[in-house]
């Protein structure tokens, strides 16, 4: 008997590329072990179950000589805490829990759901179908655009989020991100920039496709692919059509974005919320549905089986239509059972929260001993994380993957006026930030509606510094922060050193150095006043390259969705990319400080920048018109959605 090991967890669940053999078994293939070139048999375990019958009805399988046993809890009987296997010569890998794999794979083949949610299903939450024990090796494919600063930050992010795929790290990382090769990749012509629209069936030209292949099969030879990640949103046929012209499985932005937050989320609440995106996403991709075998289970050649008596006709009052439920619908119900049970689940931990928040205000707050809540928002890798752990002096996880904190966390700190608050690190932003994502995360986004006050973190070292910040204001926007409080936020010019690095490198070294020298000034604040200047200067340099070439690629990637003819669209099907409204924020006024949060610069001047903005913050709202009390303004601001939006004057 072996008891469960989660850090083991990934070795079985890759191995779980299962197809169903008879009712009650299930037949694993390609094992990772290798020490056994065989199958396995995964036996739910029944109360008429009895340990002796088992290994006859193995051996005598004339199909599988030689198989192996694991005799797992049945997940219907719901014991799951404890796990037998019995086998000869299995190797000691088999502590685990299967059961909510079992349960998701017999319930697609049963057509009945489970009774439970299982979250520690990594299985279930994954866009592909790979070995969770390592990261997946992605080949990069890049649209071109123009200029060309753009194009190297546009790289240079999706070769990060390629790099960024690592799975559950449990607090620790596996790899280095530094020690990590750079994914092979591919700048390819762009069909957005050539004809003003996409090819509605595989998004890129015949060429193109051709090209990529080439490329591919190159690599393939040194088996060193194995997923294609295009930079771009695709729709399900485009996505479905190129796997197929490849021969792997395929990638978009929004499905990468969601693959990498289901792999670095580690709390229950992070986890349903990615669920509830890739879920989403793999509705308005059912036209392609890969089977847990490998092969396309419907859809690659129009087929529509009827897969069960269930549906629209059937069952019941004796009409006997014959209608049935092809798998498309059967996959669809599914999906949006699974989804009803999230959703509950969530809206329990968005309640819990709330909760929490309303707590920590009767506690305090503005008009309190204080407990007011500053979020720290940013674009990913802004270096969020890092700030709020050298403001806390506490030790929050930070790397340089993309949406390395999916997981919120608060962190309290001591201002200088003695007033303490607390610090909310939150998930990061990315242009093009999924619908999915948006919405799933409602419940943690809601934590930066609710703050006191909103600190925007900027990676002041980044090419296309201009169009983060405007991605972050947009996402802030579209979760219904209130203006006035993106009117009052601070924003940190964070990595000042890497600009300081940088400026003996541009064309701006003149004017940012010291007079004659140029040695490294020591005096913080001359420090400050080097950057400034650097800033402005590399401000001025970003706005010369986009003068040069108006079009962006936000613009491109939006545009697909004129030329998305997926059959699966529906109302939320359309949900495939990012907000496509040009919601643009102009907040004026915006006090910014200068900072390094690794070098620990500027850190002094933002909590007395924050000290102040709540003591401004805190006397208005004592002598407005509305006494304070529990549903008083913009403290109490809900989404629009579904509360009222009531701003205090
Ligand atoms: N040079 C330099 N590196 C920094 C600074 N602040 C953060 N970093 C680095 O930037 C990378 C990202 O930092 P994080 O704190 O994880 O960034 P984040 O904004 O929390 O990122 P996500 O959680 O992924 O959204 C890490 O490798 C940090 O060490 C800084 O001031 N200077
Ligand atoms: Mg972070």
């Amino acid at each position: 008997m072996f008891r469960c090991r989660s850090a083991l967890r990934p070795t079985l669940s890759s191995m779980l590329h299962c197809k169903i053999s008879s009712s009650k078994t299930l037949i694993l293939q390609n094992p990772t072990s290798q020490s056994i070139n065989s199958h396995f048999f995964i036996k739910p375990r029944t109360p008429s179950f009895k340990s002796s019958s088992l290994p006859e009805t193995l051996v005598s399988s004339p199909e599988f000589p030689f198989c192996k046993a694991l005799i797992l809890p049945n997940p219907y009987l719901q014991s799951r805490s404890t796990h037998f296997i019995r086998s000869s010569g299995i190797p000691p890998f088999c502590a685990f829990s299967l059961s909510s794999t079992l349960t998701s794979h017999r319930g697609s083949h049963y057509g009945q759901s489970s009774p439970e949610i299982d979250d520690d299903d990594a299985n279930e939450r994954f866009i592909i179908h790979r070995d969770l024990t390592k990261a997946p090796r992605l080949f990069v494919v890049q649209p071109r655009i123009r200029p060309d600063s753009l194009l190297q930050s546009k790289l240079s992010e999706a070769l990060n989020l390629a790099n960024s795929l690592e799975e559950q790290r449990e607090g620790v990382l596996y790899n280095e991100p530094s020690s990590k090769e750079m994914p092979p990749h591919l700048v390819v012509q762009n069909p957005v920039a050539r004809s003003l629209k996409t090819h509605a069936d595989t998004y890129f030209g015949a060429g193109t496709v051709d090209n990529i292949k080439c490329h591919l099969n190159a690599l393939d030879s040194k088996e060193e692919v194995d997923a294609i990640f295009v930079n771009a949103i695709l729709s399900g046929i485009q996505q479905r059509n190129l796997e197929r012209d490849w021969g792997k499985p395929v990638l978009d932005r929004v499905g990468l974005i969601i693959e990498i937050f289901n792999a670095h989320a580690q709390t229950k609440e992070a986890k349903l919320q990615s669920e509830l995106a890739s879920l989403m996403y793999k509705k308005s991709r059912l036209v392609r549905v890969r089977g847990s075998d490998g092969r396309l289970t419907f859809g690659a050649s129009g087929e529509a089986e009827v897969v069960s008596a269930r549906g629209r006709g059937s069952g019941g009052q004796g009409f006997m239509s014959g209608a049935g439920e092809t798998e498309l619908q059967l996959q669809r119900r599914r999906i949006l059972e699974r989804r009803n049970r999230l959703l509950s689940r969530i809206e329990d931990v968005r309640r819990t929260r709330a909760l929490q928040r309303a707590a920590r205000k009767r506690r305090g707050g503005l008009q309190g001993q204080g407990l007011p809540t500053v979020a720290v928002v940013g674009y990913t890798n802004a270096g969020k994380s890092t700030l709020v752990s050298a403001l806390s002096n506490t030790d929050l996880y930070s790397d340089d993957r993309l949406f390395a904190t999916v997981d919120p966390r608060l962190r309290s700190v001591i201002l200088p006026s003695g007033k303490k608050v607390l610090l909310s690190d939150t998930v990061g932003f990315i242009s093009d930030l999924p619908v999915q994502l948006v919405e799933a995360f409602h419940a943690t986004l809601e934590e930066v509606v609710e703050a006191d006050l909103l600190v925007h973190v900027l990676d002041s070292s980044a090419m296309n510094l201009e169009e983060q910040r405007a991605a972050v204001l947009q996402v802030l926007q579209q979760i219904g922060v209130p203006e006035v409080k993106l009117q009052n936020m601070i924003e940190v010019w964070n990595k000042i050193d890497l600009l300081h690095e940088k400026s003996g490198s541009n064309d701006c070294e003149d004017q940012g150095e010291d007079e004659g020298d140029g040695e490294v000034v020591e005096e913080q604040e001359e420090q400050h006043d080097e950057v400034s200047e650097l800033m402005d200067c590399h401000y001025a340099k970003l706005q010369e390259d986009e003068g040069e070439q108006p079009d962006n690629e936000a613009s491109e990637l939006a545009s697909h969705a004129t030329t998305d003819s997926d059959e699966a669209k529906s109302e939320e099907d359309d949900k495939v990319g990012s907000f496509s409204e040009e919601a643009q924020v102009e907040p004026k006024n915006i006090q910014h400080i200068e900072a390094s949060a690794v070098m620990g610069l500027g850190l002094q001047e933002l909590l007395k920048l924050i000290d102040q903005k709540l003591n401004m913050q805190s006397s208005t709202a004592s002598s407005s018109s509305c006494s304070f009390t529990e549903g008083c303004v913009d403290r109490k601001w809900r989404p629009p959605f579904n509360r009222e939006v009531s701003v205090g004057g």
